[in-house]
């Protein structure tokens, strides 16, 4: 018998430590397709290297491990195998190699092994009962939750159905768990909160048994087609018995009828069985308290409620004449947010995560056609709500009149029957006065009972702004859309209650290797700073000022010169991105580029945009933050960052969302290039591998390229000769404190003050940002970058916009200037 093995410490980050690619760096080949390596110099979770983590454990000798009392080993990894890390004891069963889990039943950790034999089920069980962390290429790491169990729960698996899979899946033993439904019921009568919250006064719980919840068929996909096809058989066979009856039977098909009696007995049998469902304990709580309900079980009790609608019973409210047309096939990552939804025969809120391209629109039209019930769609601007409009009437039969929009631009009316709104966040949510019209169709939208809701981009908006949609819009189910729950400002837990959970999240790094999204290869770039400008930067007394050191770095600007070349020679589509607006214009207007930032006006942005997208001799823009949420961009193929110096995951994730839908993205062969630029040496190195970590937890290896060779004989190249460098370098210098700001942009979706509208919609002549006040350093400093605080009412836009001194004067000739230079280089 062999000898038992004991198991090792399942720890939490297993899989970053071996996704870490940035440790090891490789240099590129500019002759060279750097795709084309297929990543084999990679040492990230992408490589084509076998999975090093697999010797790590065979090699492994627990009991070296194991922490005795008085000894106090102060390696690196100590820290790891603490009391509660250390799962020693724990057993391992003979056959682990072909279980895929590793458990850590202390933090509620899980990991997973993709290379195992059995990945693929474990996969499909954990996604319905933990929350994905991180998954790459080797490992998966998830973790159980409250949320998440009760997310598995109300779908259907039963508490003895986790534990006989975990148990299954397991290289260990499982420790006890126990979990009473009953008694958490009783628990929250007792609580004074919630009591209150109560229509009846009785302490009783109400008995009944479950809804039948089985038949329904979310359209789109093979079983609706299936479906489709067995009532087409069947009517044609009751066709066919009409004719025989009337004695003109011509039919040669005798085994037709008894095909269909099949099917009917299979779905009869499919009823019965629905028969066996539980019981459902209920107590009714009144209607204007429930988000205080919600609010208080899932932030104080961490006890999460899901909210479920049985659109089915529901006769009250009109049924929308709507059907996916017989042509739209669902994929099989959309089939299976949507079963998340309508799992049990009810629309269930929460949230569908799917990276960006991967068809979210369709997810959401797909389950209005579910449904049938009037829907209000929520989105970011007005090009979006338009877009919105446009996908219901690609994919669905309904009629087009009855797919309204209302936006600050198109006020449509909106009809008693039922129908689809699609209205932008900021319409809804204004709490200014309104045009008559307005009034009217928000009034129309108020007074009725919507069945479906769509929120839109939930990771931008802020949580405020849900509370005012949700308070103000009645509504039975919500069904909220979003590429990544990041969000900086910690508020994802209230869209646990203001929507509901996570009922999805995609796999990114399956989704591209099927060709659903695009393949990218990440790369840092590490470009060494130049003596002088190191030297300035640790004398620099303000962070601005370093800041602004590193992005101007002459090295850098050289690398971004030089990836412009080689991807434009490649026939790449390139978007530059600058945080910073002083850095911007350098780089753009120093390399001959259209740029688009914060003040440049709606004309001028859609020249840009327009020339980026038809013409052929315009393969790269320059942008600044404006391009994360405020502007519709076209394709593109490559992303080059030049400056993003705060850590931002959600913007890092948003950019490279930016060419995941590249349409190329089926050749063979193709990638797309996400760069980031880094000075070495400098805080944005730290920042850089801070803004990377969900990208690295999706699975994405950022190779880190500390040479880009070719780029000593590149003919053009700036910056070659010292005096160039100290050129720049005295600009530089020369430049104000608040040079080195970031361009400051909020976004007219996180502001009632702001008057602008976002690019493609809304007033005329906004530029889309809110302008904030500049201190007078700022203008004193003779650099070009002012900002405006716009009052609503006082004087027009118009006025305010006409230059009151000298300095805004000197504004408006740079404007034409820039005007100028940009229409030269756009010809
Ligand atoms: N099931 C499907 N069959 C065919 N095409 C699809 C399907 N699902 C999505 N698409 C197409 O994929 C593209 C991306 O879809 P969509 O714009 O909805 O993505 P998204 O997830 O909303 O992206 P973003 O976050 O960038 O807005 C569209 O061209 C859409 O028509």
């Amino acid at each position: 018998m062999a000898p038992k093995r004991k198991a090792p410490a399942a720890s939490g980050r297993a899989t970053k430590r071996v996704a870490s690619g940035v440790s090891t760096p490789v240099s590129i080949d500019s002759d060279d397709d750097f795709s084309g390596s297929d990543g084999n110099e990679s040492t990230g979770p992408n490589s084509a290297a076998p999975p090093k983590y697999d010797k790590v454990i065979n090699s492994y000798k627990p009991s070296a491990y194991v922490r005795k009392k008085g000894k106090q080993p102060q390696d690196a990894a100590d820290r790891l195998f603490r009391a509660d890390r250390d799962f020693a004891d724990q057993e391992l069963k003979s056959d682990h190699h072909l279980r895929p889990l590793w458990l850590d039943p202390v933090h509620g950790k899980v990991v997973l092994e993709t290379f195992s034999p059995s990945f693929k089920q474990a996969q499909n069980f954990l996604i319905n009962v933990a929350e994905p962390q991180s998954r790459t290429t080797n490992m998966h790491e998830y973790t159980i939750t409250a949320h998440s169990l009760f997310a598995a729960v109300s779908v259907g698996l039963t508490e003895q159905d986790i534990v006989r899979q975990l148990e299954l899946f397991s290289k260990t033993k499982l420790p006890d768990s126990i979990i009473d439904d009953a008694s958490v019921l009783q628990m929250l009568l007792r609580d004074p909160v919630i009591s209150a919250c109560r229509v009846e006064e009785s302490n009783e719980l109400r008995t009944e048994k479950a809804a039948k919840m089985g038949g329904l068929v979310i359209p789109g996909t093979k079983e609706a087609q299936g479906n489709k096809e067995a009532q087409a058989r069947m009517e044609q066979q009751q066709q066919q018995q009409r004719q025989r009856e009337k004695g003109d039977d011509d039919s040669d098909d005798e085994f037709g009828g008894q095909e269909a009696e099949k099917d009917m007995t299979e779905f009869l049998r499919e009823e019965e069985d629905d028969d066996d469902l539980d019981e459902v304990h209920s107590f009714e709580i009144d209607g204007s308290k429930i988000q205080t309900v919600q609010e208080h079980c899932n932030v104080q009790l961490e006890l999460p409620l899901t909210e479920e609608y049985d659109f089915r019973a529901d006769e009250q409210n009109a049924t929308l004449d709507i059907d996916l047309k017989p042509a739209t096939q669902i994929r099989y990552y959309q089939e299976h947010a949507l079963s998340k939804m309508f799992g049990n025969g009810r629309a269930r809120s929460g949230i569908i995560v799917l990276p960006c391209g991967a068809g979210k629109t369709l997810v959401g039209i797909t389950a209005a056609c579910t449904e049938k019930k009037s829907v209000i769609v929520l989105c970011t601007s007005a090009t979006s709500a338009g877009q919105w409009r446009a996908e219901f009437i690609k994919w669905s039969n309904v009629n087009p009149d009855d797919v309204i929009i209302f936006t600050s631009s198109e006020k449509g009316r909106v009809p008693l029957r039922a129908c689809i709104i699609v209205c932008t966040y900021s319409m809804v949510t204004q709490n200014t006065r309104r045009a008559y019209d307005s009034q009217q169709t928000m009034d129309q939208i108020t007074k009725r009972e919507w069945g479906l809701m769509v929120l839109d981009e939930v990771h931008v908006v802020p949580a405020e702004m849900f509370r005012r949609v949700t308070e103000r819009i009645k509504t039975h189910s919500k069904l909220g859309l979003t590429a990544t729950l990041l969000r900086e400002d910690d508020k994802i837990k209230d869209l646990n209650f203001l929507i509901g959970p996570k009922l999805y999240e995609a796999n990114w790094l399956q989704l591209s290797e099927e060709g659903h999204i695009a393949r990218v290869q990440c790369a840092e770039v590490w470009c060494p700073m130049t003596i002088e400008f190191h030297s300035e930067y640790i004398q620099a007394k303000t962070t601005n000022k370093r800041s602004l050191l590193s992005i101007m770095n002459p090295r850098k600007f050289q690398a971004c010169q030089f990836l412009i070349d080689f991807h434009e020679r490649r026939g790449d589509k390139i978007i530059v991105f600058s945080d910073n607006v002083y850095a911007l214009k350098q780089y753009a207007e120093g390399l001959k580029k259209p740029y688009i930032f914060g003040d440049t006006g709606q004309r001028e942005r859609d020249l840009v945009l327009q020339n980026f997208q038809y013409n052929d001799a315009v393969s790269t823009i320059f942008l600044s933050k404006i391009g994360d949420t405020s502007l519709d961009l076209p394709e593109a193929t490559c992303l080059i960052q030049i400056s993003s110096h705060y850590g931002s995951r959600r913007q890092e994730a948003q950019r490279l969302g930016r060419i995941l839908r590249a349409k190329r993205r089926n050749d063979e062969g193709f990638n797309a290039f996400f760069y980031s630029l880094v000075s070495k040496d400098t805080m944005e190195m730290y920042y850089s591998s801070k803004r990377q970590a969900f990208l690295v937890d999706q699975g994405y290896a950022f190779k880190v390229i500390t040479h880009l060779n070719g780029i000593d004989s590149m003919p053009n190249l700036r910056f070659e000769t010292q005096d160039e460098k100290m050129t720049l370098l005295t600009d530089v210098l020369l430049q104000s404190e608040t040079a080195g700001d970031e361009e400051k942009i909020v976004d007219d979706l996180f502001s009632d003050k702001s008057t602008f509208r976002k690019a493609g919609g809304g007033r005329k002549g906004g530029s889309g940002v809110k302008r904030q006040a500049g201190t007078l350093s700022s203008l004193a400093g003779g650099e070009d970058m002012a900002y405006l605080e716009y009052q609503r009412g006082s004087r027009s836009n118009k006025e305010l916009a006409k230059p009151k001194n000298a300095f805004f004067g000197k504004e408006a000739r740079e404007r034409e200037r820039r005007k100028k230079a940009q229409r030269e280089m756009l010809q």
